[in-house]
């Protein structure tokens, strides 16, 4: 098993790296508070897989323990789905003391993350992140929430975990797409702070394909450390944490207006290319760079491009981004791959709608 800190303001917790669940029970216990009940959410297809397990461990501590499932998908991350968590905890009797068990991707970290920092006001949970992207990224640095009338996370709050266990098992069932789209944000995390990790995406994008243990095990870890990093020196995005969203401002926009129907990591893709084209335009990212990133995402199956939307279109939606203040538009853009900053208000719509252009495929 391997370890990793997250040392914020607001808590101390860490990330466990292991290939199966046995060590999650003492890990637990080596949390040394004694939970009053245990309350796993999961979706509908990961209770199947991972929820029986997990209740059996937790059931060893003789203490009432309850899954609670619930529909999966990014268009169940809303509020009618909280509802129906909250209505779980209440009947199930959750109280200040019990431990909510986020298990699974994203949509599910995020949602039972929220349940966590918001019912009674606050209670602890642990994240069992089960897809490619919730090991790298969503399960990490506590920004939990969903969306509201399609706007992206724009309900939430900041959240720690106790804990992040990951058992790097649970991605032999993940399906082909999900763990592609998984290799968006950890491309993503190369591009904002690691030269030499987006060359070894490049070296060993064959065997990272394959699920070779070993340079899966070393990259969800690379990530995993650049994700702590960040977000240890800016718990709550007053500054450098806005990084982890290179991508996500045009990307966030593709997903509301694709309404869903791409995922996170394909959009994050997308965004990507259009926030290179920007750094082109403004800081002089060399071109050869964006190419390289182009071809990165390619090699991996990612998209680079969208259909059937406009550049005028993307472009409105950018100002629902969290980073826009009042009319400035901020982006995370990069000097070279591994050196990024972020760009307050510089960029003309006329660069904007140009780069945004140059990732619409009917405009192409
Ligand atoms: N909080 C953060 O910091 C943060 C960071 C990145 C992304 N996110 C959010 O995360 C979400 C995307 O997460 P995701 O890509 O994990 O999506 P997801 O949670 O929807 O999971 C993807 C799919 O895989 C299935 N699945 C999960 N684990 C599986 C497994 N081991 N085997 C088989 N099927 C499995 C799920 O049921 C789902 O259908 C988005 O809502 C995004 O906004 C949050
Ligand atoms: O942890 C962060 O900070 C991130 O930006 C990570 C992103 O990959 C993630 O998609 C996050 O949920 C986006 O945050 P948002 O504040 O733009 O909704
Ligand atoms: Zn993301």
């Amino acid at each position: 098993m391997q370890r990793l800190d997250v040392e914020t303001k607001s808590k101390h917790y860490e990330i466990l790296v292991d290939q199966d669940f046995l060590d999650l029970v003492p890990a637990i216990r080596g949390l040394d508070k004694d939970f009053s009940s245990y309350h796993v959410v999961s979706d509908d297809n990961v209770t199947p897989l991972y929820q029986r397990e997990i209740l059996d461990a937790l059931a060893g501590f003789g203490k009432p323990v309850h899954g609670v499932t619930f529909p999966h998908g990014e268009k169940n991350k809303n509020l009618s789905t909280m509802e129906a968590i909250y209505q779980a905890l209440i009947e199930n009797g959750a109280d200040r003391k019990s431990l909510i068990v986020a298990l699974g991707g994203g949509v599910a970290g995020d949602m039972a993350g929220y349940a966590a920092a918001t019912y009674m006001r606050g209670i602890a949970y642990i994240q069992i992140p089960t897809t490619l992207l919730s090991q790298v990224d969503s399960s990490i640095g506590g920004k939990t929430g969903i969306d509201f009338n399609g706007y992206k996370n724009i309900i939430g709050a900041f959240h720690q975990p106790e804990l992040v266990y990951i058992n790097t098992a649970t991605l032999k069932t993940l399906p082909r797409g999900e763990f592609t789209s998984g290799m968006a944000e950890i491309i993503k995390h190369a591009m904002i702070k690691d030269a030499a990790y987006f060359d070894f995406l490049e070296l060993e994008r064959e065997r990272v394909q394959a699920l070779d243990h070993e340079v899966l095990t070393s990259m969800i870890l690379r990530s995993c450390e650049i994700k702590s990093q960040v977000v240890s020196e800016d718990e709550t995005e007053k500054g450098n944490r806005a990084l982890l969203n290179f991508g996500h401002t045009a990307g966030h926009a593709i997903e509301r207006l694709m309404d869903f129907r791409m995922l996170h990591g394909e959009c994050v893709s997308i965004g990507m290319v259009a926030a290179a084209r920007l750094s082109a335009a403004e800081g002089g990212f060399p071109p050869a760079e964006a190419e390289r990133l182009v071809r990165l995402l390619e090699a991996y199956g990612l998209p680079l491009a969208v259909p059937d939307l406009s550049a005028e279109s993307v472009y409105e939606e950018l100002f629902h981004d969290k980073k826009t203040m009042g009319n400035t538009l901020t982006f995370a853009l990069c000097r070279r791959i591994g050196d990024s900053y972020l760009s307050k208000g510089t960029l003309t719509k006329a660069q904007i709608l140009e780069a945004l252009d140059q990732v619409m495929e009917r405009e192409r």
